[in-house]
């Protein structure tokens, strides 16, 4: 069972995650990150290897492609704020580029 990031543990979790790109979302426990590919098949190509480990790790994104762009929403709605498991998700989507 996933549980609420401690304020200790995000700095170390989300901080890398920032330098990389990503930000918190106004008013949301959530981070957030627009991802622009070369055009739409990359893009859901994409989309399509992140989809295998959001299944297998049980845990989805908030996200809409238009075209060549991705734009991805991370939270954990079981707990109603960020978790270790948006860490780990936001971390794959990097390497998966
Ligand atoms: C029933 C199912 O296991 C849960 O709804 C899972 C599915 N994927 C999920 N994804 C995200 N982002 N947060 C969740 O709390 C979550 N819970």
């Amino acid at each position: 069972m996933s549980e609420l990031l401690s304020t200790e543990t995000r700095g170390p979790l989300l901080d890398p995650l920032f330098r990389n790109g990503w930000t918190m979302v106004a008013d949301r426990d959530a981070i957030t990150k627009t991802f622009i590919f070369d055009d739409f098949v990359d893009a859901f190509g994409w989309m399509t290897r992140v989809a295998i480990f959001a299944e297998k790790w049980n845990h989805h994104p908030e996200w809409k492609n238009v075209y060549r762009t991705v734009e991805v929403v991370l939270t954990t709605h079981d707990v109603g704020g960020l978790s270790s498991q948006d860490a780990k998700l936001a971390r794959k989507m990097d390497s998966l580029l």
